[in-house]
């Protein structure tokens, strides 16, 4: 009995009675230091001061008290099972909702039971905070996969079997995953891509690429939903059950639909490219250039050579006059084409403005071998030809090449003073302005 009570008052109880079904009595044998007022000393099973605390008991489980607690029940199954465990609700006399919880052993040296009643309100109103933190929790996570993951996708790797979410009632859900695959590529994805999407999710090749690139993996897709076309972006990765680790993990994919943002990159390029470049030649604009030969300049080792040219194309006013000022952009836009082949891609071409272009090359100052390039260029621009009847497009152009560090203002001024000379003789020329 001794050990008995350590045990009951090392378990955090509220109050233990002894009960003698025989004599219908009750006997309190131990409590708490501040005890609830309702705990009766002593008294007749049924009297008013159970029936008191019995009233106390949330009406939902007063009468599982009663019923587990009615000698027929307590005596057969404490004899089958050893004790009876009943958890119930009341309320204090202030109306606080106590959690307790009735453990009914046989006593050891008596014919009695004992009701041992602890107090379980603390640990029941843990348990509630991390269950609504759980809740909680899962409910942010499915408003953020019902949000950001439009559909989503999870395999059991094992069976194939697939259990697909989505807001599109458009899409057919099927069981198995091949099928779902097959599904989507035959209905959704475009002709041109769906040799690729079947391969990239077969499950065995996907897992490998999942373990491959660190966990996740990412790929894309266009879709054609009637007459608009989607770009999804799907992310693949493996999740495991919480309850059993040790399973074969589950794929998970979803699916975003990127196409505005997508459509917001490509206006943002456009909008970085035309802010840069001259739209009718796709050459570098006068503001681009002038930025990127002073920074050249700016950072270029002393001693470093470079070049600057100036081209202009001769009599292009009388073009436009004579053939009209779409045949006068054609002209333009011929230039900038043949410019780009002439020159290297790393070298700065630039429509300054009206028929006036530059070329800047970056550390090269070799005249003959630009020379040599202006030559084929003139030739070039010789065959631009309108309505079948060549044009005898001619040039003008004037540059420098400098094998020390200089400005731009002096870059133009030379080359300027070179083309003048061109077009003092004539027009239709190359003219290297020398320096000393
Ligand atoms: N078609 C077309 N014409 C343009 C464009 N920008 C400027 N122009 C025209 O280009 C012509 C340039 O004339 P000018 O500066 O006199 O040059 P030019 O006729 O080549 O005379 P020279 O340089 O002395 O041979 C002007 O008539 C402008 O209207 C354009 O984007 N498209």
């Amino acid at each position: 009995m001794d050990n008995l009570l350590k045990v009951l008052a090392l378990a955090n109880y509220e109050v233990v009675y002894l009960v003698d079904y025989r004599k219908k009595q009750y006997r309190k044998i131990l409590a708490k230091p501040a005890i609830d007022p309702l705990y009766p000393e002593t008294g007749e099973l049924n009297d008013a001061a159970m029936r008191t605390y019995l009233d106390s008991v949330l009406p939902e489980d007063r009468e599982k008290l009663i019923r587990e607690t009615q000698p027929e029940h307590v005596l057969l199954a404490t004899r089958e099972h050893g004790k009876i465990i009943v958890p119930y609700r009341r309320l204090s006399p202030g109306g606080k909702l106590l959690y307790r919880k009735i453990v009914i052993i046989p006593h050891p040296d008596s014919a009695g039971h004992i009701f041992a009643i602890h107090d379980m309100t603390e640990e029941m109103q843990q348990r509630l905070e991390s269950g609504r933190d759980l809740r909680l929790k899962e409910e942010g996570i499915r408003f953020i996969v019902e949000n950001m993951c439009e559909n989503f996708m999870i395999v059991d790797t094992k069976t194939r079997h697939c259990t697909t979410y989505t807001h599109n009632s458009r899409i057919i859900c099927k069981n198995d995953f091949d099928e779902q695959i097959r599904w989507f590529a035959e209905n959704l994805i475009v002709p041109e891509e769906r040799e690729n999407y079947c391969r990239y999710f077969n499950v065995d090749s996907l897992m490998a690429k999942i373990a491959e690139e660190g966990g996740v993996c990412h790929t894309s897709c266009t879709v054609d939903y009637g007459d608009d076309r989607h770009t999804i972006a799907i992310t693949s990765t493996l999740i495991t059950d919480p309850e059993n680790g040790t399973e074969p993990p589950f794929l998970f994919l979803y699916a975003q639909d990127v196409t505005s943002v997508k459509r917001m990159e490509e206006t943002n390029r456009q909008l970085l490219f035309y802010n840069q470049h001259d739209k009718l030649t796709g050459l570098m604009n006068r503001f681009a250039t002038e930025k990127r030969v002073r920074d050249h300049l700016h950072a270029a080792p002393t001693g470093m050579g470079s070049t600057f040219i100036l081209i202009d194309i001769d009599h292009f006013k009388s073009i436009n006059d004579r053939y009209g000022h779409l045949t006068g952009d054609d002209v333009l836009r011929f230039m900038g084409q043949s410019m780009k082949q002439v020159f290297r891609s790393e070298d700065v071409l630039c429509r300054w403005g009206g028929d006036e272009f530059v070329v800047f090359v970056r550390g090269f100052a070799d005249e003959k071998a630009m020379r040599d390039r202006l030559g084929i260029l003139r030739k070039t621009m010789g065959t631009f030809t309108h309505q079948g009847a060549s044009l005898d497009i001619t040039l003008s152009i004037g540059g420098v090449c400098l094998r020390s560090g200089t400005t731009l203002n002096r870059l133009f001024r030379l080359a300027d003073e070179a083309l003048y000379e061109v077009k003092n003789h004539g027009r239709n020329g190359i003219s290297f302005k020398q320096i000393a």
